[in-house]
């Protein structure tokens, strides 16, 4: 099962020999508060509820701790470093995190790795220190580690600025005039080497790309698509996109910002802020749960005032919970943040008002002035869902999990009158399938990263919600792509091939007609999303890369009298393909889109020099600075 821990709650229930009744029970209900009351009363009946949100933390005396220190502090000026860490390790394991002498060991720490040439542990202990309880008239010196352990891993723009912090502490520290004065000479030399570097880079930094623009301007009633094409509908795949003109390959045809969005795994350093999620290095973790982190204060204050500060005292439990982790995370944290935005009163009514009103396919998302958003509620919330066709045991699971993220949040102190109870839980519920479908396994958009070795292969870095990309229905034959920077959190979305007015805008879920067969690819389809696909390569079977037409001949040349030019071009292109490298495809992208629509015109798909040109366009229009090698994430910093 493609969830963790699926049978945590049906598993219970079998052994108490009611699984059947409640499945039966849980089938005849049918509105979605009645669904989760009755799963509430349930896991209360069965004794499944935590009782409380007490860890068993277990710290040892205050002496101790304090001991363990300055042991690492002998060790560490005996330049025993690597035994001072260690013992800075077990003084950390027994200390209360919210102690002076926690951030004590955590920059003595930092100092040791720091000698140890462990530039990237240093930092990280040093940026952890500067939110735990550190002294203030002493953060002098983590500003100078950090910036030196920054300026040592070729972040020195990020140096100089902590340096330039260092300095403007240093006139509250308690030192000799003499001893500020050599101080503050070596902290300035160290930012001089920085700024000595970075007008190096910048001689050598490319011209910045120029911001990116919809073509003909935002869509006047969806303003994440241009205002050439609109929303219509069609009997086998719903609502879709279409042209309104004709749109170019390279034409920007969407650029959306995620309602909600968070890190995909541990593993990979991205600020959790909803409004940030830049790929970062040595996060500064938040000092009371230290389960997320940021790029910077900025960004945590930020994310503790859209709800972090309520998610906080339960991150620990929601992580314990059955399911997709992340998701359980990210609809917790959706939640939150639009109850802080509303208040519970207002949430509710909008929850309710949505699950019992009659939902218009054509209409559904639209605020009452007829405008589709991604910065709303009702729009993200509204997203196909295919509640409907949710199997009832992942439905009964889903409602277990918001159940028990609910029960947490009551547990940790919210208060939340009892007849907002279903409506809330309800709208988690609904939450959890929403992101299910178009952020979990929809994430064919989302930001991503390449291996250093192949960097045609990528790996999806976060969990994006983009409500109007969402809009665009699948072909195995896409005719948009993502584009730009593909570790980015806003989405480009850009035409590659010719869209002739009145067609449909598609884009790929995952699966294209060159690389699978026609039956593996409705399986992808129906498995993954559940619906059978009627684009154009599965209604009329197209061949797979081995045996798409290579030569043009009478059998795929659509106008006879330019077969000649066709011909030519065709040659040229092939010698194009020969002499150009793929990182160069960029700077030839007016001819790669001319040679496109001249095929595009004249010749039968498929073809294989046009879904060449395809590749190659598809190729330039995408930026992949953040590498992944060997587990780690290296960041360029240009
Ligand atoms: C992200 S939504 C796309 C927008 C959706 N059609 C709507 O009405 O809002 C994904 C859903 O669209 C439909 N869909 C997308 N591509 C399709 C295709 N190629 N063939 C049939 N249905 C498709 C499926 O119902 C799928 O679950």
């Amino acid at each position: 099962m493609e969830y963790d821990n699926f049978l945590h709650y049906s598993s219970r229930l079998l052994m108490a020999d009611v699984l059947g009744d409640v499945y039966v029970a849980f089938s005849k209900l049918n509105s979605p508060n009645s669904r989760f009351t009755f799963t509430r009363d349930l896991l209360r009946k069965h004794k499944m509820l935590v009782k409380t949100l007490d860890v068993d933390m277990k710290y040892d005396h205050p002496i101790v701790s304090e001991s363990l220190r300055q042991r690492g502090n002998e060790l560490f000026k005996a330049k025993q470093y690597k035994k001072a860490v260690h013992a800075y390790t077990k003084c950390l394991a027994v200390s209360d995190s919210n102690t002076e002498c926690y951030a004590l060991a955590l920059a003595n720490r930092s100092a040791a790795y720091f000698h140890m040439s462990e530039y990237e542990l240093s930092l990280k202990d040093a940026r952890w220190a500067m939110v735990s309880n550190y002294p203030s008239r002493l953060e002098y010196k983590l500003y100078e580690r950090v910036g030196n352990a920054e300026r040592m891993l070729g972040f020195v723009e990020l140096a100089m600025q902590d340096y330039a912090v260092c300095l403007s502490r240093l006139d509250e520290v308690d030192m000799s005039a003499g001893e500020k004065l050599k101080f503050r000479a070596t902290v300035k030399k160290a930012a001089a080497e920085c700024k000595k570097v970075l007008t190096g880079h910048k001689r050598t930094k490319k011209i910045p790309r120029a911001d990116e623009q919809l073509v003909g301007g935002k869509n006047k009633n969806i303003p994440a698509l241009s205002a050439f094409v609109e929303l219509g509908m069609s009997k086998n795949m719903g609502r879709g996109v279409y042209a309104t003109r004709d749109i170019n390959p390279g034409d920007v045809v969407a650029i959306d910002e995620p309602y909600i969005c968070g890190p995909i795994s541990d593993n990979i350093e991205i600020c959790h802020y909803n409004g940030c999620m830049k790929m970062g290095f040595a996060l500064f973790p938040c000092p009371k749960c230290l389960l997320v982190s940021y790029c910077n204060k900025d960004c945590m204050n930020k994310a503790n005032k859209d709800g972090h500060y309520l998610e906080c005292p339960i991150m620990y439990f929601i992580k314990l919970t059955p399911g997709i982790t992340r998701m359980n995370e990210l609809a917790m944290k959706w939640f939150l943040k639009d109850y802080l935005k509303m208040g519970l009163k207002k949430y509710c009514s909008i929850v309710n008002n949505f699950s019992i009103s009659k939902i218009d396919p054509q209409t559904r998302g639209f605020d009452e002035t007829g405008k589709y958003k991604s910065d709303t509620f009702l729009t993200a919330y509204s997203l196909d869902s295919s509640e409907n066709n949710v199997s009832i045991d992942i439905l009964f699971f889903f409602n277990c999990i918001a159940v028990d993220m609910l029960h947490y949040l009551i547990l940790s102190g919210f208060k939340i009158p009892e007849c907002y109870i279903s409506s809330v839980g309800a709208s988690l519920v609904r939450i959890l399938i929403v992101l299910d479908l178009n952020c979990r396994k929809l994430n064919i958009n989302a930001p991503s990263i390449s291996f250093e070795e192949k960097s045609q292969v990528t790996v999806v870095v976060a969990l994006t919600l983009y409500p109007t990309i969402s809009l665009f229905n699948h072909s195995c034959d896409p005719n948009i792509k993502r584009s730009g920077e593909l570790s980015d959190r806003i989405r480009v979305m850009k035409a590659v091939q010719p869209i002739p007015k009145g067609t449909q805008l598609c884009c790929s879920y995952g699966v294209i007609f060159r690389g699978f067969v026609k039956e593996s690819r409705q399986d992808v389809c129906k498995t993954l999303f559940d619906f059978k696909c009627y684009c154009e390569p599965c209604i009329k079977n197209w061949p797979i890369c081995h045996y798409i037409p290579n030569r043009l001949s009478t059998l795929n040349i659509l106008n006879p009298s330019m077969a000649d030019i066709v011909s030519s071009e065709c040659k040229k292109f092939v010698e194009f393909t020969k002499l150009v490298k793929s990182e160069d495809y960029s700077e030839h992208l007016n001819y790669l889109y001319s040679f496109i629509k001249l095929l595009f015109a004249n010749v039968k798909r498929p073809f294989e020099l046009y879904e060449n040109c395809l590749e190659m366009i598809t190729t330039a229009h995408t930026i992949n600075s953040n590498k992944m090698y060997f587990g780690e994430t290296f960041i360029n910093m240009d």
